[in-house]
């Protein structure tokens, strides 16, 4: 059904302006659209696999001749017994809550004693291989023939190039089963790194699953990250430098010494993007970049090596570190003990490391100085998905590591056993295009007939609604809501989404770093206007308009003061109050005005207003891009926008970013306890994982790739596109049946374009 009442007034679907799809979506949910040949309620349907429509909902029970009925709305509609309420959350009921958190690994100092001399591998023979091959296979272990030859390579260096879903978990535990059991390779001369502790974890467990295998020998095995293996060498040489209570847990703790610094150097706290700052310190750190040699090319990481200086001497003045010093201090302490390198140097005999397109400087080099005796380093990586060139990976050291490790035997997996011939073809268009590559193309095993959907929404919000409501309807149907993943770019590109799952019924879980998109600096300072209009003694809207009027944190005491000696409000105040800047005081006399009409604008109208009239447009111009090349306030002003759309009255759009705050904080706090939830993540924070149905929003320039990498790519610099181009590789693999890729035909409010990595994927739109 195409026609509607809506509001009174009989609409056609076809002719009703795009931008309000949305709203109509919206209204429909509030009872505001009717059947104009029966009267009762129906909706507007926005899907991915059918054209919208407008459907009555089963609950009126109509006759309608017209009708096409909505069944279950939600799917607490279809399987209320099924669900448990927790904070206002439907939990399935049958799933455990509970998470077992791993802590940082130093109790176990004492087995990576440097002393134990590792014994050289058995040969076997031919014969001896194909049984220990069999015996997996009977156990339902079983392996194509590259996996095979990757098991049971020989000592040396070791490169296994493994396609996305290839098989590398199988491959590496297997190779460290056939290490122990057939070569007899003492577990302690085993190091066995990971990208995450989990992934360790599971490896572990897995093994134990191996035929023969005891947990005792798998437990000696020195497996982990990075971080963890070397900080148990560090704790056990010296405990009391490097004691857990020294070091800076959480990014908090790090930002509040480098804030220290900044106050110091005179930088504002609300102003600079410290958050950023400590990436980049840390991208300088893994690099083994020390502070005194960096060579800032932006005024920008001019103020942020001055941090760094200050953050490193205020770090070892009160002998505190952070997770990063573990590497430099166990690669310090290796080149100042050549006798001790030499110990680890007998006791580790191999070496096998996974995920070694993300491997950074000094990771590498810990490798090369603790392998240099024997070479015997197995390498397992995709430089199709190195994704963290932000935090010093460098998949150079994978497309390098045969001229690094001499007499390298490479084996490379090119068999997907993850997804349908027709994701794997995607993935191969999408990728192929980039020139830094081990060039390779990887084959699928099966088909399944569902080509990848590429589906262009109106904008930001109807990519939302579209993928909630196909994921409802793929629930509807009995797929579990852990089947999904809803995969942006960046933090602030999951903004939409949110809001839609937030007011829906189903359960889904957020990275723990993701900050609301209302606590973001320019979202609370153009929101802290609409609140003082509202209310004219909010003192904290008052603090966080200050930095968009430029005026000193102390005027804050002197428009609180002004208030009392005079008895008027904040707002009032603030008009009157004294900064020694006479054209900053005519612009403060002028304010209070401008910000009580506001009360009775649409939040649309507010946002022009408060930018043309207040001067935020050049508050946004000399601030909005400062420090930040992923998420810049000035875009967030534009999202902002967007999402303002959808109300009508000031207190209503600031009700909806309150309420999405709780919900951030709340939704982040439930994420652990859910078993089986939606997934919604960045791609980098996915990979890894694999879901059976994956949405890609965004796709689009500026989205992905990203505007940062486009810049970079005009002035010459075309490796960040490549990155972007990986980073839609790793998303479009991880799904297991279906991918759907979103191109909104506006972004933040503007024309978009689809993203120039689609440009040669055979058309499959709806
Ligand atoms: N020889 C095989 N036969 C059948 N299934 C296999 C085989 N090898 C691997 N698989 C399965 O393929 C899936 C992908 O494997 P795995 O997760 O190890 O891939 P990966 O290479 O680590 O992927 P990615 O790098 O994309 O995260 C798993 O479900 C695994 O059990």
């Amino acid at each position: 059904m195409k026609t509607a009442n809506y509001k009174n007034q009989y609409i056609k679907l076809d002719t009703f302006a795009r931008q309000g799809w949305q709203r109509l979506y919206d209204d429909g949910k509030r009872g505001l659209l009717s059947c104009h040949q029966c009267g009762s309620p129906v909706r507007l349907y926005l899907g991915i696999t059918e054209e919208p429509y407008f459907r009555h909902h089963a609950a009126n029970g109509t006759n309608c001749s017209d009708a096409d009925i909505i069944e279950a709305d939600t799917i607490s509609d279809i399987q209320e017994e099924g669900f448990i309420e927790h904070n206002g959350f439907r939990i399935p009921k049958s799933r455990t809550v509970g998470i077992k958190e791993s802590p940082l690994a130093y109790k176990g100092a004492q087995s990576l004693i440097a002393s134990r001399q590792f014994t050289p591998p058995l040969s076997v023979t031919p014969d001896t291989v194909n049984k220990y091959i069999q015996k997996l296979s009977n156990s339902g272990i079983s392996f194509d023939r590259n996996q095979e030859e990757a098991v049971i390579s020989d000592s040396g260096p070791l490169l296994i190039l493994a396609g996305a879903g290839s098989g590398k978990t199988r491959v590496l535990t297997a190779r460290t089963a056939y290490m122990l059991e057939e070569k007899q390779v003492s577990p302690d001369s085993l190091m066995l790194v990971t990208f995450t502790a989990k992934a360790a974890a599971e490896m572990k467990n897995r093994l134990t699953r191996y035929p023969e295998m005891d947990q005792g020998r798998v437990s000696r095995i020195v497996a982990g990250t990075f971080h963890s293996i070397f900080y148990r060498i560090l704790t056990f040489h010296n405990r009391g430098m490097w004691s857990g209570e020294r070091l800076l847990k959480k990014d908090w703790m790090r930002e509040q010494i480098l804030k220290e610094g900044g106050r110091e150097l005179g930088f504002d706290d609300k102003e600079f993007a410290y958050d950023l700052a400590l990436q980049q310190i840390g991208l300088w750190k893994n690099s083994m970049i020390l502070p005194g040699k960096v060579k800032s090319e932006t005024p920008w990481e001019e103020k942020a090596a001055l941090l760094y200086k200050h953050y490193e001497d205020s770090k070892s003045r009160q002998s505190l570190f952070d997770f990063d010093d573990m590497l430099l201090g166990c690669h310090r302490l290796f080149t100042e003990n050549p006798k001790l390198l030499e110990q680890y140097q007998n006791r580790f005999g191999h070496f096998l490391i996974d995920e070694f397109q993300d491997i950074n400087k000094v990771q590498y080099e810990l490798i090369k100085m603790l392998s240099a005796k024997t070479n015997n380093v197995c390498a397992v990586g995709d430089d199709d998905q190195s994704i963290y060139a932000f935090r010093g990976s460098d998949p150079s050291y994978l497309l390098q590591f045969r001229e690094e490790f001499k007499g390298t035997k490479v084996v490379i997996l090119d068999q997907n056993y993850r997804s349908p011939h027709e994701i794997v073809e995607t993935a191969n268009i999408i990728i192929k295009d980039n020139t830094a590559r081990h060039k390779k193309e990887m084959k699928a095993g099966f088909q399944l007939g569902y080509s990848p959907v590429v589906f262009y929404p109106y904008d930001e919000e109807e990519e939302a609604t579209m993928i909630v409501t196909d994921i409802q309807e793929r629930i509807e149907k009995g797929a579990s809501p852990g089947d999904f993943a809803i995969l942006f770019r960046t933090n602030t590109g999951g903004r939409a989404i949110f809001e839609r799952l937030a007011s829906s019924s189903i359960p889904f879980r957020l990275d723990q770093d993701s900050e609301s998109f209302y606590e973001r600096f320019m979202v609370k300072g153009m929101l802290a206007y609409f609140r003082l209009s509202l209310d004219e003694d909010d003192t904290e809207a008052l603090k966080n308009i200050m930095p968009s009027l430029f005026l000193k944190p102390s005027v804050y005491r002197d428009v609180q003061a002004e208030s009392i000696l005079k008895d008027c409000s904040i707002l009032a105040a603030l008009s009157q109050v004294k900064t020694g800047f006479a054209f900053q005081e005519q612009k403060l006399k002028k304010l209070a005005a401008v910000v009580k009409k506001l009360a009775d604008m649409s939040p649309s109208a507010a946002i022009e207003c408060v930018e043309k009239d207040l001067g935020f447009q050049d508050f946004i111009k000399k601030r909005g891009s400062e420090g930040n090349k992923m998420d810049k306030g000035s875009d967030d002003i534009r999202d902002l926008k967007v999402a303002a759309r959808n109300f009508a009255t000031l207190s209503d759009f600031l009700d909806h970013a309150d309420h999405m705050k709780k919900m951030n904080s709340e939704i982040k706090k439930l994420s652990k306890a859910f078993q089986e939830a939606v997934t919604l993540s960045t791609i980098h924070r996915s990979k890894g994982l694999e879901y059976q149905t994956v949405y890609v929003i965004g796709a689009v320039e500026g989205s992905l790739p990203h505007d940062f990498a486009l810049d970079s790519q005009r002035n010459g610099d075309p490796a960040p596109l490549e990155e972007e181009r990986r980073l839609l590789y790793v998303a479009v693999t991880r799904a297991k049946e279906r991918l759907f890729l979103s191109v909104p035909l506006n972004r933040r409010g503007r024309k978009a374009n689809v993203s120039r990595f689609l440009s040669k994927l055979k058309k499959a739109t709806v």
